[in-house]
């Protein structure tokens, strides 16, 4: 398989505190790929540092072949990276047309006029969004501003998409047309990296999982193995007390 992303010896520390250590994997291309810790472990910086959010401390991160650890998080989506929030992040007084082509502007390929509202519209279709495409995004429910931020990450035609806890928050029933719709992107092809802490979505997304804990990797591997694994089970459950 063709490597995609590559991290080697990633470490970011803010001050003191070390929140990502010495951390490497290989995403190849047309992976899905699970990252699960517990809270406060790291996946997120993690996840800031490949899309340039934050500036790595020590470290490398190839994408395509290429190091991209010292670009600008601009720069990186130009590249072929795009992400959603873990805190929703869309412009309410636009439309939801208007916030799609948003992703356009910064993704790979540019796009004007016509060209881009049709491409917006396409990528509002997929996501399920295009009766509210001229609706301003301040009017839409929490899951289809979810859906908005997976549209407009979408609309730049990434390479790798990095999903921050997509699926956190919703309804019993939202979460299952969310894991569908996250399948079918899946399912086209696409490569993903997913910060996810429902275990039952990883286990339907994710054939392989990476977990880490107090900054570190602990496991990678097959999901249905790493979740078995003592130290996996013990970073989630807290170690065993003896009396
Ligand atoms: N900008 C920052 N400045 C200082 N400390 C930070 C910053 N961002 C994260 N941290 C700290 O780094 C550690 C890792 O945080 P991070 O958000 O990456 O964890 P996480 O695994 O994504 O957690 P969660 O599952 O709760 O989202 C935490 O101790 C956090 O407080």
């Amino acid at each position: 398989m063709t490597v995609l992303l590559q991290t080697e010896d990633l470490t970011k520390r803010f001050g003191g505190l070390t929140a990502v250590r010495g951390v490497s994997f290989t995403l190849s291309f047309g992976e899905v790929v699970g990252l699960l810790g517990p809270n406060g472990s790291g996946k997120t910086t993690l996840l800031n540092m490949i899309s340039g959010a934050h500036r790595a401390t020590s470290g490398q991160i190839n994408f395509e072949g290429h190091p991209i650890q010292n670009l600008r998080p601009d720069q990186i989506s130009k590249q072929g990276i795009a992400r959603t929030f873990q805190l929703v992040k869309v412009l309410p007084t636009m439309t939801v047309l208007e916030n799609t082509i948003c992703g356009l502007a910064f993704g790979s390929s540019r796009m004007w006029g016509a060209e881009a509202e049709g491409k917006a519209m396409e990528k509002l279709h997929q996501v399920g969004l295009a009766d509210k495409a001229k609706q301003p995004a301040a009017t839409l429910t929490y899951i289809d501003s979810k859906r908005l931020e997976l549209a407009r990450a979408l609309a730049a035609d990434p390479h790798l998409l990095l999903l921050d806890e997509w699926l956190s928050g919703l309804t019993p029933e939202e979460l299952q047309e969310g894991i569908k719709l996250i399948k079918s992107i899946r399912d086209a092809g696409a490569s993903i990296l997913i910060v996810e802490h429902i275990m039952s979505a990883i286990r339907e997304l994710c054939p392989r999982c990476i977990v880490m804990n107090a900054g570190e990797k602990i496991a990678d591997g097959l999901t249905g193995d790493v979740l078995q694994q003592q130290d996996v089970i013990e970073a989630y459950l807290g170690a065993p007390h003896h009396a």
